[in-house]
This record gives structure tokens, C-alpha cells and sequence, in this order.
């Protein structure tokens, strides 16, 4: 059977070429994972090589399960079952099941998550009288991790740290947890790793067992392949060298995490008779889309040229939309997607979001429920369901609800504060046989004579503080209340010791709390703890989620490797958010990270992309102004809706120059007359505003980044100045701040112009105080002033 039917050129013989080593080095949606799942095809139908042999290695569990659909459609399910089509990870635990005896482990090991081994370590950290101050438990296990992943040992570790006092400790303490989890016969995510490596190198019978089986080996996304991950794959090819791995540098955006970028660059070095094929054509994205994805990753240094060409037609421009706040960010985006279905040219699943932290989906989360999107979060727990969250929220609860024994049992004793399980069992009890609610028998646990002396001074503390955060909760400042909460708690720290590689994430979750409690405060009538508790009730509900059902998909930009969606949204696309504040600091080779991140994004789209940024975003309840993302300006002009705006060239009246167009960043909004009056005049030199001028982010005050913006012309970003002929109907222009009248709502002010390709969308605040974004083909607005 033909297997490369349909294939280019390229992807053909990267198909056939079935023997010895080859690197498939190709962008963004040029068929790799495509010309993988062909070439198992090719080997199994055509070659008669058995499934047995084929080892065939991805990222996700979810891109494994993909694979192996698509290599059932093509050769029948049953063969595919046959097949090792796995994460790193789960082939290891495969290998270990097997041999883990020889390493000293029984068969049944258990695998420790990393709940388990936080409590692990917390024990170690205390047997050995070490500060846990000085060596937070996450910190400690992000270095061990990271150690692990470089295949040191504990004594190497220890030889490596030499006399360096902080190194020692990290040393002294690895070794006792990994004699720790020993004993436990337990591994670690990343021993699964480096205990297959160690069985291979000891264990020479069983590497030539597995590199005997093993004749065809493929690896998916082999940019992001760490140290140990490398050297797996190294051993296992090592016998009939068939290793054949795809990837692009382009996409490694795991290095946070270890994940090496050489490994891809060095393969023809690695394997002298490598093959290497280019796939250059993209079959997944508009023409528009690709350029734009091109135009932002030739601004980094560190890479291997290459461009990527479609046949696809030109297709819609890219939408660069600039909003206020992230309120009005969601709620653009969730008018988008309202439109769109209205009309008919898409269903929920043909968009998704991605964006850079998983804080923000809070927002658009909670849009999409008020506006009825059925949504689904990938890769991440819903807002409300985090577990800093629920923690957070559960004290609100019990503040607000002393009864609530759930959430009251939930935060006791979190963060830590020395209450048992014991403790709670008997006052649970007392409260059971009296028939008193369980908060009023804790509060009287000393009086009744439930507990001892230590351990109800312990319960007494917890109950006066619910009862001094009530004070509060009866000022109504809800702001305030979860400030004192979390201050008092000292919740921040407890997550910064408790938290590993997540606590920065976990951080800002808490932060993205606080900010609904300012948005709150800004919009209630009557603010009121159990009217905030309600509303956070309402949008927190999980009744109708339904994983398979068509929705809206949500996720970060991480977690969108290898997929692809119909219209893609991305928002917070602003200096500080993305690229983050650490890699615009930390140096250039975080920030192509970032900039390698972001097109992943872009080619994510196949039709339609939508760049999103708000000139202020409410961080940690303070809004913050923030500026468009460097990566906006690295976007060609000519492929977004900015383009139309260049048609509109400014003359210098007194020198005759030309000024064209306008950048992103500047935001004004001008009336018609104004608009004419600065064009007669010239407009306004910025250079001078451009310089030195401090932002504040995350409370601290910073010198804006060093990115020219060069304020030029006075046109409003989503003025609409497409010409009218162009446009199926006649369209009037707006502006911002323009006065209208609409026949049902009345008078109202315009807040907001956006352009798409088909129609021109204003958003109007209205004198009852409601904001609507409506069309203006079809709204009939008229006129009131300029
Ligand atoms: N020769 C082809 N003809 C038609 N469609 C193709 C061809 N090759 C790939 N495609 C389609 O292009 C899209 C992208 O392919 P695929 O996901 O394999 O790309 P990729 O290189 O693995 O992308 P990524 O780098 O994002 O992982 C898919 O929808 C795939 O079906
Ligand atoms: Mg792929």
C-alpha cells in the first residue's frame, strides 16, 4: 500500500528513507507528526516490520493517544495497539516493571507524585535540623529535579559542590531522600528517567535486550528532549542506529525545564551518517498567519534560518485588538465567538484560547460563563478549582459561614499551624454528641475541656483569627478582608515553601484573586462577603462540564504544542505578561524562549488569529498600565488590520515628509474635527515621551522596556478608515468618544472601534450604564455629535 499518497516531495522521502539515522528539521505545521505516523505505516505494511519493534516516542499523553489513532486509521487499530507509542515516562515505568529488581526495587514499586514528595523531603529537612527557612522544600525539590535530569547522583552532587556550604546541604539532602524513597520502594517522576538509564548502563543484557527489539525508533518534538531523555535515546538507537527524529528548534520552549535545544542541533554530529530532510512547506496556516510567524522568530539570533512557504491563500488579517483592561479583553473575545456562531461559520471548537499564564484564564473563564460559551480547560485545573483558590476561598466561607464544616475542615490547618488530625476527630466528636456546630465547640475546646492545654491554645489561635477576620468581613471591604487573610496566614509563604516549579504560577493565582475582589468592590452596590461568595458560586459551578462536548478550548501557550485550532485567540500580548517579567530581565536567550513561545502561538491558527493586549491589567488588585508586546511590533504591518491605516499618509504641511501610518502603543482617541486639525498641523514629535519613562510592575517601579514606539500619526488604532467601497455595505466611520443614538438602548458614548474584514464593531457605554459591542452594518446608529 502507498502510504505517501498526498505527500509533498519531501515528506515522501522522509517516508521512505526507513534505514539509519535521520533528523526531520522543519517548522511549524509542515507535517512532522504527519510524516511519523505515514512512516510507521510504510514500515509495518510495507517493510513487514512487526509492531513490536517500533518504539515511537511523543511529548503529551494526549499527543501518544493521537499518534496511535492516527497510525490505527491508516494500518487498523489492532496492529497500532501493538505498537510502544509513548511519553518518555510511561516507557520507562514500562522498562521498570520488568526489571526494577536488578536496581534493588521490587516490581511493585509505587510512584511518588509530588504531594508525596514534598512530605518526603519535609521530614528529611526536619531530621536534620536544617532551616526550613533557608531551604524551602519546593526550591529544594525544583534543584534535585533539575539534578536528576542531568543524570548527577547524590555523590556526585556532593564531589560537585565541593566546599560551597548551600551546595553541600542541596547534596546532603538529595542523598537522604533518594535513600528515603529506597526504603519506601517508591520513585519519583524524574527517577523513572534516570533509574532506566542506570539499569542500562549496569545492566548491559537488558540495554541489548530492549536495543535488539527496538529497530525502529522515532521521536516526536525532539527539541524539547532533556539530558537523560537524550541519553536514552542515544542507548536505545545505539544498536541499528534506524533512529529518525523530528523537530523544531524553532518550537523548543522547554528549556526552563532542562530541555536542551543542542540536542536537535547536534544530531549530525551525534550520528555521522545522518540523513537530515527540511519539510519547508506549511500545509496548516493562511499565508498571512505563516508570515506573521516568520516575521517574529527571524528576530532571534540563536537559530537556524529557514522559512516556511504555503500555497494557502492570503486568508483574513491578523486582528491586533487593543482594549482597556482584561475585562474588556475577554469580553471581546467572547464577542467574537458569540458573532461567529450567531451567524453560522463556526462552531465553539473551531476557537481556542492560549495564553502565557494560567492565571489569566480567570477572566475569560468567567466571560464565557455569563455569556453561555461552553469552554474547556486543557492542561490546567479550572480557576476556581485551584487549590490555592479553593484554600482562599474556603476561609472566606468559614469567615462568612462558620457552619460550613467542609471548608472549615479544608483550611485548619493549612498553612500548617500544628492542629492534628487528632485535634479535629475530637472536637468533631464533641460537636456530634452535643449537637453544637463544630466551629463553636473548636472555639470552646479549652472551656470544655476537649483538648489539653498545647493543642487547644493551637485551636483557639485559628478560632480568634476567623473571629478578627469577621471584624472586617462586617466593614464589607472585601479587598481588605482577603489582604488581612492572606497576611495573617502568611498563605504566600506557606506556598513558596510548599510550592516547587508552580508556586510563581500559584502566586499569581492569588493575585488574579485579589484583583476579582477590586473588580468586586468597583462594580457591587452593596458589596457584602456572601453576595461576593455567590457570584465567585455561580461562575465556579462544574455541573455542565463535559469533556468530549463542543466547546471553546482554553489553555496556555505551553500546552498547545502540536495542536492546531481554526481561529486562535491570544491574549495579554504586553511587555511584562509576554514576554514575562524574568526572561525580559534575565537575558537574551530567556527572551527567544519567549519569542520561540510566541510562534508557537501564531502557528497554532490555521484561519484566523487574534493578538490581544489592554493598556492596564489589574495585578496583585492594583491596576498596572501595561504596554504592547515587542512581538506585536515584529509582526509585518501588512498582514494585520493595522495595515489599512497606512493608506492614510500624513503630510507635513511645513516640510512636505510623510509619515505613515501609526504603531501600536499609542493609544488616543481623537474626534473627526480634531483628527483633521492634527493633520493639518502635523502631528506630535514623541521621541521625548518615549524616553525614560517608569512603569510600575508588581509594585515595583521599573524603567519601561527599551522598545522604540514611534508615535507618528493620531489615528486610533481600530479607527475605521478601510475604504467604503471596500466594504460589503455602507459604512459610517466612528470614533472613539463620539456620541450616539440606537433606537432601543438611547444615547450612549463610543468606548471602543473595531475593524474585521467584514464589518466595523463599536462598543458603546449607554446612559444606563451597560456597555454592548455592536455592529455597525447592522445597529442603525445615528449621529449625536463629533
Ligand atoms: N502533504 C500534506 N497535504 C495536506 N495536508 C497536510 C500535508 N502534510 C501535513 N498536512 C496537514 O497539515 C497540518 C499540520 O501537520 P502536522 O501536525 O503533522 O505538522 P507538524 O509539523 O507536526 O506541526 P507542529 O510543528 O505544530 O507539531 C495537519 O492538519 C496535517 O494533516
Ligand atoms: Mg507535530
Amino acid at each position: 500500500m502507498d502510504f505517501t499518497t498526498g505527500l509533498n516531495e519531501m515528506q515522501k522521502q522522509a517516508v521512505l528513507h526507513t534505514e539509519g539515522p535521520l533528523l526531520i528539521l522543519a517548522g511549524a505545521g509542515s507535517g512532522k507528526t504527519r510524516v511519523l505516523t505515514h512512516r510507521i505505516a510504510h514500515l509495518v505494511e510495507n517493510k513487514r516490520i512487526s509492531p513490536w519493534s517500533i518504539l515511537a516516542i511523543t511529548f503529551t499523553n494526549k499527543a501518544a493517544g493521537e499518534m496511535r489513532e492516527r497510525v490505527g486509521s491508516l494500518i487498523g487499530d489492532e496492529i497500532a495497539s501493538q505498537m510502544w507509542v509513548s511519553t518518555f515516562h510511561s516507557m520507562c515505568v514500562r522498562i521498570l516493571r520488568r526489571y526494577s529488581e536488578r536496581l534493588g526495587y521490587d516490581r511493585y514499586f509505587t510512584i511518588y507524585d509530588t504531594a508525596d514528595q514534598k512530605a518526603l523531603l519535609k521530614d528529611i529537612i526536619k531530621n536534620q535540623n536544617i532551616n526550613e527557612k533557608n531551604f524551602p522544600v519546593g526550591a529544594v525539590l525544583g534543584a534535585i529535579s533539575s539534578k536528576k535530569n542531568e543524570l548527577i547522583t547524590p555523590a556526585l552532587a556532593k564531589e560537585q559542590a565541593g566546599g560551597e556550604y548551600r551546595d553541600k546541604i542541596l547534596a546532603e539532602i538529595y542523598g537522604a531522600y533518594q535513600k528515603k524513597l529506597k526504603e519506601n520502594n517508591a520513585m519519583d517522576f524524574d527517577d523513572l528517567l534516570m533509574n532506566t538509564y542506570e539499569l542500562f548502563k549496569l545492566n548491559e543484557d537488558v540495554l541489548q535486550d530492549y536495543q535488539h527489539k527496538f529497530r525502529y525508533i522515532l521521536v516526536d518534538e525532539y527539541q524539547d528532549t532533556n539530558g537523560v531523555q537524550y541519553q536514552l535515546v542515544q542507548m536505545l538507537a545505539r544498536k541499528h542506529q534506524n533512529l529518525c527524529v523530528v523537530g523544531d528548534d524553532d518550537q523548543s520552549i522547554y528549556g526552563w525545564r532542562g530541555a536542551d535545544i543542542r540536542n536537535i542541533l547536534d544530531f549530525e554530529k551525534d550520528f555521522k551518517e545522518a540523513t537530515v530532510i527540511k519539510l519547508e512547506q506549511n500545509y496548516r496556516s493562511t499565508k498571512n498567519i505563516l508570515d506573521a510567524a516568520n516575521s517574529v522568530v527571524a528576530h532571534n539570533k540563536g537559530r537556524k534560518p529557514k522559512r516556511l512557504w504555503t500555497e494557502s491563500e492570503a486568508g483574513e488579517t491578523i486582528s491586533i485588538v487593543e482594549t482597556d483592561n482584561e475585562y474588556r479583553e475577554a469580553e471581546m473575545i467572547a464577542a467574537q465567538i458569540v458573532r461567529a456562531i450567531e451567524e453560522g461559520e463556526r462552531e465553539y471548537k473551531d476557537f481556542a484560547v492560549l495564553y502565557r499564564t494560567n492565571a489569566q484564564s480567570r477572566v475569560v473563564e468567567e466571560k464565557f460563563i455569563t455569556s453561555s460559551i461552553p469552554y474547556r480547560l486543557l492542561g490546567g485545573t479550572r480557576f476556581y478549582e485551584r487549590k490555592e483558590i479553593k484554600d482562599l476561598i474556603s476561609y472566606l466561607k468559614v469567615i462568612s459561614n462558620p457552619k460550613d464544616d467542609v471548608a472549615l475542615k479544608r483550611i485548619i490547618n493549612v498553612p500548617k499551624r500544628g492542629i492534628g488530625a487528632a485535634s479535629i476527630n475530637a472536637i468533631a466528636e464533641y460537636a456530634l454528641v452535643q449537637n453544637m456546630d463544630f466551629f463553636e465547640a473548636a472555639r470552646l475546646c479549652k472551656e470544655l475541656g476537649i483538648l489539653g492545654v498545647g493543642p487547644s491554645q493551637k485551636v483557639l489561635a485559628f478560632t480568634n483569627l476567623i473571629e478578627e477576620l469577621q471584624e472586617i468581613a462586617n466593614t464589607n471591604d472585601i479587598k481588605m478582608l482577603l489582604e488581612t487573610l492572606i497576611e495573617k496566614t502568611e498563605y504566600r509563604n506557606h506556598i513558596r515553601f510548599t510550592e516547587g516549579d508552580t508556586a510563581e504560577d500559584r502566586l499569581s493565582n492569588i493575585d488574579e484573586l485579589f484583583s476579582k475582589t477590586v473588580h468586586y468592590m468597583a462594580s457591587a452596590q452593596e458589596p457584602h462577603l456572601g453576595e461576593f461568595l455567590e457570584e465567585v458560586a455561580l461562575v465556579a459551578d462544574i455541573d455542565n462540564y463535559d469533556e468530549a462536548s463542543n466547546s471553546v478550548v482554553l489553555m496556555t501557550l505551553h500546552s498547545a504544542k502540536g495542536l492546531e485550532f481554526p481561529v486562535v485567540f491570544m491574549p495579554g500580548v504586553e511587555e511584562g505578561l509576554f514576554p514575562s517579567y524574568m526572561s525580559m530581565t534575565e537575558g537574551e536567550d530567556k527572551l527567544e524562549e519567549e519569542r520561540r513561545l510566541c510562534y508557537v502561538g501564531i502557528t497554532r491558527a490555521r484561519e484566523k488569529l487574534f493578538i490581544l493586549y489592554a493598556n492596564g491589567r489589574t495585578v496583585f488588585g492594583r491596576p498596572q498600565s501595561s504596554m504592547p508586546s515587542r512581538f506585536i511590533k515584529e509582526l509585518p504591518r501588512e498582514v494585520t488590520n493595522l495595515a489599512h491605516l497606512d493608506k492614510h499618509i500624513l503630510r507635513d504641511k511645513q516640510t512636505g515628509k510623510a509619515t505613515i501610518g501609526q504603531e501600536v502603543g499609542e493609544r488616543r482617541s481623537f474626534s473627526v474635527s480634531e483628527f483633521t486639525q492634527l493633520n493639518q498641523k502635523r502631528s506630535f514629535s514623541s521621541e521625548a515621551q518615549d524616553k525614560s519613562q517608569k512603569m510600575s510592575f508588581q509594585g515595583r517601579t521599573i524603567e519601561k522596556p527599551t522598545i522604540p514606539i514611534h508615535r507618528k500619526t493620531a489615528i486610533p488604532p481600530f479607527m475605521n478608515h478601510k475604504p467604503v467601497e471596500n466594504l460589503p455595505e455602507p459604512i459610517q466611520n466612528f470614533t472613539v468618544g463620539e456620541v450616539v443614538k440606537h433606537i432601543k438602548f438611547g444615547q450612549g458614548t463610543i468606548k471602543e472601534v473595531m475593524q474585521t474584514d467584514k464589518d466595523v464593531f463599536v462598543t458603546i457605554t449607554f446612559e444606563n450604564g451597560e456597555s454592548r459591542q455592536l455592529s455597525t452594518r447592522f445597529a442603525k446608529l445615528q449621529r449625536l455629535s463629533y
